[in-house]
C-alpha cells in the first residue's frame, strides 16, 4: 500500500470538519474522491499534504508515518499536489515554468520526458502559460507535478471550468499518468465521468466517508446514482 489512512481527522479549530476517515491509495492506482459541497474533500486532501492546522490518527506513506511530517517533507518524500487554481505561473512561459520545480540533477532529461508525455507543450515551450488553452495549462499543471518524479498525484478538481470536449482530454491524460508509475488521487465533482477511469473511489458526506469501494460497483450502485451521481455531471 502506498497511502493508507485510519482513523483520519482533521479541521481548522475546536470541532473536526473530516472524521475518522479509513482511505488506501495502491502503487499505480487511480482513486477518485467525490461527493457533495462543502463535505470535505479539499480538506481531506490538504491534510495529506499536510496543509491542515489540526490533525489525528494514522498517516502512512509509503511505509513512512507523514503524519507528524511538515509539508516540505511530504513532498520531498514523494508526493505532488495540484491544486484546482493557480496551479501554473501565468507570467512564466511553457519552459520556464517546468524549469522552476526544484528538481536536483537531472533537469534536461526530465524536460525531454515531459515535451514526449505532451507533446503539445513542446510546440509551444516559447508561449507565456497565461496565453495557452484550459486543456494545454491543465496539462502544463500535470507536468510540472510530475517534474518531481512524485510516487503520488493528487489533483483537486482537474477538470474544474473545462468545456465537455476538454474534461474528456485531461481525463485521458490522467489515465496516461499511470504509464508514469505514478498514482493519482483526484477530487472531481464530475464523479460519474471520474469514477470510469478510476480503480476505486470514495465518496464523502459530512466530514466522512458514506461510501467506498471499486469504482465499476460504485458506477452500478442505485443508491450511489441516487443520492452521489449526475447532479454534476451529465453524462
Ligand atoms: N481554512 C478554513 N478554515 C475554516 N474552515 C474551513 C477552511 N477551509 C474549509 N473550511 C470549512 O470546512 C468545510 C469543508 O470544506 P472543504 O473545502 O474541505 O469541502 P469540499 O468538499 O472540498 O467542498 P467543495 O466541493 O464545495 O469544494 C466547510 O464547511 C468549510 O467552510
Amino acid at each position: 500500500m502506498l497511502l493508507q489512512l485510519s482513523e483520519f481527522s482533521a479541521g481548522y479549530g475546536e470541532i473536526d470538519i473530516i472524521r475518522n476517515i479509513e482511505l488506501s491509495v495502491s502503487d499505480r492506482e487511480i482513486v477518485t474522491i467525490a461527493g457533495t459541497n462543502g463535505a470535505g474533500k479539499s480538506t481531506l486532501v490538504k491534510g495529506i499534504m499536510g496543509l491542515v492546522p489540526k490533525m489525528s490518527g494514522t498517516m502512512l506513506f509509503a511505509g513512512a508515518d507523514l503524519l507528524r511530517m511538515r509539508a516540505e517533507e511530504r513532498a520531498a518524500r514523494g508526493i505532488s499536489y495540484v491544486p484546482q487554481i493557480s496551479n501554473v505561473f501565468a507570467s512564466l512561459t511553457v519552459l520556464e515554468n517546468l524549469k522552476v520545480v526544484n528538481v536536483s540533477g537531472r533537469s534536461g532529461k526530465r524536460l525531454d520526458d515531459m515535451f514526449s508525455v505532451f507533446p503539445a507543450l513542446r510546440d509551444r515551450r516559447r508561449t507565456l502559460a497565461r496565453s495557452l488553452s484550459g486543456g494545454e495549462r491543465q496539462q502544463l499543471a500535470f507536468a510540472r507535478a510530475l517534474m518531481t518524479d512524485p510516487k503520488l498525484i493528487i489533483l483537486d478538481e482537474p477538470t474544474a471550468a473545462l468545456s465537455p470536449a476538454l474534461t474528456d482530454q485531461v481525463f485521458q491524460r490522467v489515465i496516461d499518468l499511470r504509464s508514469h508509475e505514478v498514482a493519482v488521487l483526484m477530487i472531481e465533482q464530475r464523479a460519474r465521468q471520474s469514477l470510469k477511469i478510476s480503480d476505486r473511489g470514495y465518496i464523502l458526506d459530512g466530514g466522512k466517508v458514506a461510501m467506498s469501494g471499486k469504482a465499476a460497483d460504485l458506477l452500478s450502485d442505485p443508491a450511489m446514482a441516487k443520492l452521489y451521481l449526475g447532479i454534476n455531471d451529465g453524462h
